[in-house]
């Protein structure tokens, strides 16, 4: 991998530490750092370089996946971090900064390749972004690169804006739009199963009934009140990780495809969305919003209690919808999308429903049927599982599904920002969201949002600790579905050999 200066801006924030410090150690412990890899850390704060060390260090101890107990490692990690007092605003910050950057890349003897990570509040992008150009932090005879943290606009203007406004500075192959879902492992897979001859095959209309699309949190809005109240679940998930998902899925790649292919297929798929009218968003989105309840045993306040949060709050932490894709793979198969804060247990995961195409011969036998399903488990646990009908012939010919599973160990599996780092520092986009995709996907939301900021939808308050309003069950019960897994108890399914695993509704 070539030599490389990580610029990041935001260098004392949460994510910093949470994620990237974490992720950077992880592809160290891996090998997966280029052999010369220097990094400055840019904020307010004064700070030495000692100290910033100690705080990259105490943050790796405390998130790392891997555990951080080998001195020597961590003193040779931690020996690539300096740190700069930089105020975004302040042009002879980014002076001192090429300086120390120059100095650095001399020291080491590499090249001026660039990357410059943006963790901090996206009203600061376009500064920065100028801070980079005028300084001549960006036209040095390397390559550079901008890796930018959601959220990318808020409607389709103002993303429209932010990324004119960024294009002054770079060019769209520079930019690294970061929707940490594509850094999730098994939808990293996505790209690749759906290539996979057998289930290519069976990945159309002809073959599949619905597709369920489910991102459930037990979380609230926890510290975030000032940004989520103004956000809510359509544009902090839906708009971005909830679409990306989407696309992922359905994007038919051919074999091989490289970044430019995927881009493409994904915009295809986007462009094929059905779109909405303003006027009919209720009958196909569900807005919510929880109420006081219980999540895992434990007490939770309602919404509109939550501290920086009004009581008169109709923001909405809860959203399904049904989308329908208007291509020759796809048309006629209902995608329903749910995602929410304080649901019942956290799951990401996606179920493909199967159409029934044979017959029961007897309606006796076909008690307790249940079609074929592939489920693919994104988060907190990664699998995939593949439910199959079958009868059983020591039973009267009864039904009797049988699952087929893979699961991936946890410790094995990396972060997505340990992925997605990985890429950027190689120049691999193909993880990371286009302009393209962006723009599209807030076009398809902008009704939505318009309805909701009209209240032309109505908000249904749903109780902490449950799977989100009785109508997001009706959205898919009108067209003879249920959302699948929605209550683990009742998979249990009673036969002779005792108690079984199955996948079964709550009704
Ligand atoms: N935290 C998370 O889990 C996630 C965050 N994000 C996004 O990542 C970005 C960063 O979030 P997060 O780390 O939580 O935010 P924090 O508020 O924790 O950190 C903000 C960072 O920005 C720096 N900063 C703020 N103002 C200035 C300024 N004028 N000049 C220089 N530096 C400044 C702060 O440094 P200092 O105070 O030293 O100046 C700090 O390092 C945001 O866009 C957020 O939406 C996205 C997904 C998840
Ligand atoms: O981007 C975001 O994602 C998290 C959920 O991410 P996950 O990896 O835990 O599924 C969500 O909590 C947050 O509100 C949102 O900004």
């Amino acid at each position: 991998m070539e030599p490389t200066t990580f610029v990041l801006f935001g260098a004392t924030g949460d994510l910093a530490k949470r994620k990237i410090y974490p992720a950077l150690y992880n592809l160290y412990i891996d090998r997966k750092l280029p052999q010369s890899f220097s990094l400055v850390g840019l904020g307010r704060r004064e700070l030495s370089d000692e100290s910033f060390q100690a705080n990259v260090e105490q943050s790796i101890r405390t998130f790392s996946r891997r555990e951080a107990n080998n001195s020597a490692l961590i003193k040779d990690f931690l020996s690539a971090f300096r740190y700069s007092v930089l105020d975004i605003g302040r042009k002879e910050d980014y002076r001192k900064l090429l300086q120390l950057i120059e100095q650095r890349e001399e020291e080491l003897r590499i090249p001026p390749n660039r990357l410059f990570y943006l963790s901090v509040g996206p009203e600061f992008f376009e500064t920065i972004a100028a801070g980079i150009e005028e300084s001549g932090l960006g036209s040095a005879n390397g390559w550079r690169r901008l890796v930018i943290e959601k959220p990318f606009g808020h409607d389709l203007q103002s993303a429209r804006d932010l990324n004119q406004k960024l294009s002054k500075a770079f060019a769209e192959h520079e930019i690294y739009r970061i929707d940490h879902y594509l850094g999730k492992p098994l939808v990293q897979k996505l790209e690749i199963l759906q290539q996979n001859p057998v289930l290519n095959a069976l990945w159309t209309n002809r073959y599949i009934a619905n597709v369920q699309i489910t991102a459930n949190e037990t979380v609230g809005v926890e510290e975030r009140a000032g940004y989520y109240d103004h956000v809510g679940a359509v544009r902090d998930m839906f708009q971005n990780h909830m679409l990306q998902l989407l696309m992922m899925l359905t994007s038919h790649l051919p074999n091989n495809s490289d970044s430019e292919m995927v881009r493409f297929k994904k915009k295809k798929v986007m462009e094929a969305l059905e779109p909405l009218q303003k006027e009919e968003v209720s009958a196909s989105i569900i807005r919510g919003q929880y109420k006081a309840g219980t999540v895992q045993g434990k007490p939770v306040i309602g919404y509109t209690s939550e501290p920086g949060i009004a009581s008169t709050s109709m923001n909405d932490t809860f959203i399904a919808a049904k989308l329908q894709i208007d291509d020759f793979f796809w048309r006629g198969v209902p995608f329903y999308i749910r995602t929410g804060k304080r649901m019942k247990e956290k799951s990401t995961r996606i179920v493909i429903e199967f159409k029934e195409l044979l017959k029961m011969s007897s309606q006796a036998n076909a008690e307790g049927k249940s079609p074929n399903l592939l489920v693919f488990e994104i988060s907190p646990n990664e699998g995939i599982t593949l439910q199959l009908n079958t009868r059983d012939p020591l039973h009267k010919g009864e039904f009797k599904p049988i699952q087929m599973d893979f699961h991936e160990s946890r410790d094995d599996v990396p972060e997505a920002y340990e992925n997605l780092i990985y890429d950027a520092l190689h120049g691999d986009p193909t993880f990371f969201a286009h302009w393209d995709e962006v723009e599209l996907s807030w076009k398809w939301v902008q009704p939505i949002l318009e309805a909701f900021e009209e209240n032309l939808v109505p908000l249904h308050r749903y109780e902490a600790g449950t799977y989100g309003p009785a109508e997001s069950d009706a959205l898919l019960a009108k067209d003879g579905y249920h959302w699948w897994f929605d209550d683990k108890p009742e998979q249990h399914i009673k036969t002779e050999e005792g108690e079984q695993y199955a996948y079964y509704p709550n009704h």
